[in-house]
């Protein structure tokens, strides 16, 4: 039910010029939000900004920075103007306002000309009957409201300018957006206009930069702790886990139908685990910049009215979300760094009832992040107009966050001690795993650093994405956090660019192909492919098992979710002719082909890549693609046919992976373990893939023969290898 507004009559003083006391404050905190008290330090905030004083507002996610401004905004006749990066932020806030009578509008691009219309004639009134108005930092910009805002003040109806999520103004932020940097006029055009910041980015390089940039004079600077007593901090190592989807499912399950957040670093992770999740009884869906508006927003929705309890969601799903009882927050990869964790695991109880973040950490995950970190440096340093901030290290700041896994301490004096707080770890009261099961997380730690040989295998997994552009291309599309390329032209429109996708595709595909020569290029990889061996040894002689490989099970597993996306697809298009099972192997088995040895992330995020393909493609293509599988499975299983030679199935194997041309009779030895793409039931004893060191010193052995033929040159060598690095 509406409530009509406490007349500002009926608080103490009179004209614009009155001292609203604290109980007057509390009085309209109750009548209009029904709340009893101010909590943290909304009231110096409040008191601050009616007395004309600038203000800087440090508060946690969930600390109730808004009040801090929504209060001013019914103390005082006039407007508060309130700037905000996102529409839907806008939009969510503008609605909540109304539905307690509170006389609030926005205005962006989305709205209709007619409502855009009746909010300037009020404002052009002289005596205005909207409280707050939110706009973009891109309005702020242009002349025309600029103006509009000049003669509001002239009229002195101008109480307040709150700058939300303020930190969008930093380069050094998580979120900058280069719109915001366009508030920085504010303050000459508006001289005597109180400001007010407000942010829950805690990094202090972060505040000096926002005070500096709206030229905040002398402000009044109010800090909160960060801590949030009431989420339990826990991470799961991947590479521990058999399978992290069910693990995540089991969790999910055995939380009960509570409403949670899962962030994936990808788009097509998103799809695949929510797909998941949903067949696995739970109540869920994706959201990420791929789906269209209507989509987005009907998730969105349906989440904020509890018709969904679990959002699967790449960072799209971002600032502002509202719904104070977010139980979990997983994060199923790792996030870029510590400020962003804060804020996306700080999404949970906002409600201060117990909650819990999670992160799933594995090592591929973490390579992933810092090859995509350090190729969106590289490029930063490129760019010839580079601004300010941008030798910002995100690598550092990436760092802190693998130590706030790896690391045996206490995870929430980790989160604090990253904001410069510095709290002892008692303060955690066993909120977090760390301190909860001291001796099973240092057993986990030490399981992860013998299973997986911890870092080094680094060179490898890069050398692998560098070379598989494919692996980019197809579709796998990731959201990143820099808006540095925020279009001018695209208005309010708010966020998801795939900028830094779009940095990592074009470095990955320079890094290697462009800047070396093909020789160098080949003993690169082979010295990576050596190390690789080398660091895993230790593990086959201690006969321990490797963690991050590829089990039966999980390729069973993926193999039903294929033969799912398959069935789906011939539900979507009518006429697919294919064989599903035969064709979800051999799906499957590309997948593995080009993954299994990177690790689970990888393969993971190549099957959820296919699961995709399959959900947009046409019949011709699927049919295309499968009809090679279903050849060779046939001829493999075929009892008729006679067994195929080594020979024979070598040269179809190189066929597969170096383009159309066989690499001649290399006697091999047999093994049919070495063969990921067999049929599981096939006794078909088939040869050893050589590996790339094998294969390059095959080839280098056959260049030097004088009798070597043509095409077997080194400029032949260069082709295939160069096909080969392609396919990789
Ligand atoms: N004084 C108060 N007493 C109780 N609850 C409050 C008080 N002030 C605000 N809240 C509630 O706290 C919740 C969070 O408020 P708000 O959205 O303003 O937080 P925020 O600091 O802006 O968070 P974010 O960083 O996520 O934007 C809201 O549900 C709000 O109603
Ligand atoms: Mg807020």
């Amino acid at each position: 039910m509406k409530k009509s507004p406490l007349p500002v009559e009926n608080l103490s003083g009179k004209g614009k010029q009155r001292e609203c006391g604290k109980e007057a404050l509390v009085k309209l905190l109750r009548w209009h939000f029904g709340h009893p008290d101010f909590k943290g330090k909304q009231l110096e905030a409040i008191e601050a900004v009616l007395s004309g004083r600038d203000c800087f507002c440090l508060m946690p996610t969930g600390g109730g920075k808004s009040m801090c401004y929504q209060i001013p905004a019914l103390a005082k006749t006039g407007i508060v103007l309130v700037v905000s990066p996102l529409i839907a932020l806008m939009e969510n806030q503008v609605m909540a306002l109304k539905e307690k009578g509170i006389a609030a509008e926005f205005l962006s691009s989305t709205q209709t000309s007619q409502v855009k219309k009746k909010i300037l004639e009020d404002l052009d009134s002289g005596q205005p009957s909207l409280r707050l108005l939110y706009v973009t930092p891109e309005l702020i910009a242009t002349s025309g409201f600029m103006s509009k805002l000049t003669k509001i003040h002239g009229r002195g109806l101008l109480n307040l300018i709150a700058v939300d999520e303020a930190h969008c103004i930093s380069s050094w932020g998580h979120d900058f957006r280069p719109s915001y940097s366009k508030l920085s006029s504010l303050r000459n055009r508006l001289p005597d206009v109180p400001i007010l910041a407000l942010t829950a980015t805690a990094v202090p390089k972060v505040q000096k930069d926002v005070m500096d940039s709206l030229n905040l004079q002398n402000p009044l600077i109010l800090k909160s702790s960060f801590n949030r007593p009431n989420i339990y901090y826990e991470v799961r190592y991947k590479d521990l886990l058999d399978d992290a989807y069910a693990d995540l499912c089991n969790v999910l399950k055995s939380a009960g139908d509570v409403c949670g957040i899962v962030y994936c670093l990808e788009r097509a992770t998103c799809d695949d685990l929510s797909t998941h999740l949903s067949r696995n009884g739970i109540s869920c869906a994706a959201y990420h910049a791929g789906l269209n508006n209507k989509l987005r927003s009907s998730v969105l929705d349906d989440w904020i009215s509890c018709k969904i309890q679990v959002v699967v969601a790449t960072v799209a799903f971002g600032m502002g979300i509202d719904r104070k009882d977010v139980r979990i927050v997983c994060h199923f990869n790792i996030p870029k760094s510590m400020e962003a964790f804060y804020q996306e695991s700080g999404r949970a109880g906002r409600d201060q009832l117990p909650s819990r973040s999670l992160l799933y950490y594995g090592m591929d995950d973490q390579k992933r992040m810092e090859f995509i970190l350090s190729s969106a440096e590289s490029k930063k340093l490129q760019s010839s107009n580079s601004q300010r901030g941008l030798s910002k290290n995100s690598m550092s700041d990436f760092n802190l966050m693998v130590e706030y896994c790896e690391g045996s301490g206490c995870r929430r004096k980790k989160i604090l001690e990253s904001f410069g707080e510095q709290v002892s770890a008692l303060l955690c009261k066993k909120s977090c795993d760390a301190c909860k099961h001291p001796n099973l997380i240092t057993k986990y730690l030490e399981e992860l650093t013998s299973a997986c040989a911890v870092r080094q295998r680094n060179a490898f997994s890069r050398i692998l994405m560098s070379s598989s552009t494919d692996a980019i291309d197809n579709a796998q599309f990731s959201e990143f956090w820099n808006r540095d390329d925020e279009a001018s032209g695209s208005e309010e429109d708010i966020s998801d660019s795939d900028d830094g996708f779009e940095l990592a595709k074009s470095i990955s595909r320079s890094k290697v192909s462009k800047k070396s020569g093909i020789n160098e290029k080949i003993e690169f990889l082979q010295r990576a492919e050596e190390n690789y061996y080398q660091i895993k040894a230790p593990d086959k002689q201690t006969n321990k098992p490797d963690r991050n490989a590829i089990s039966a099970m999980l390729r069973e597993s993926s193999k039903q979710r294929l033969l799912d996306a398959l069935k789906q697809a011939h539900q979507r298009l009518g006429d697919l002719k294919v064989d599903f099972e035969a064709s979800s192997t051999f799906l499957e088995s590309e997948c593995f082909k080009k993954y299994g040895k990177s690790g689970k992330s990888f393969y993971y995020s190549q099957v959820a890549s296919t699961v995709r393909w399959l959900s947009t493609t046409s019949s011709a293509e699927i049919t295309n693609r499968v009809a090679t599988s279903t050849t060779s499975h046939e001829n493999s299983t075929c009892k008729e046919n006679p067994p195929l030679t080594a020979s024979t199935k070598y040269d179809q194997r190189e066929k597969e992976i170096i383009g159309e041309e066989h690499c001649g009779n290399i006697e091999l030895e047999t093994s049919a373990s070495a063969l990921p793409l067999q049929n599981p039931s096939s006794s078909t004893k088939l040869p050893t893939i050589p590996s790339f060191s094998q294969f390059v010193n095959i080839r280098k052995s056959k260049e030097t023969q004088p009798n070597a033929s043509e095409k077997h040159s080194p400029k032949k060598l260069e082709t295939n290898t160069k096909k080969r690095m392609r396919l990789q």
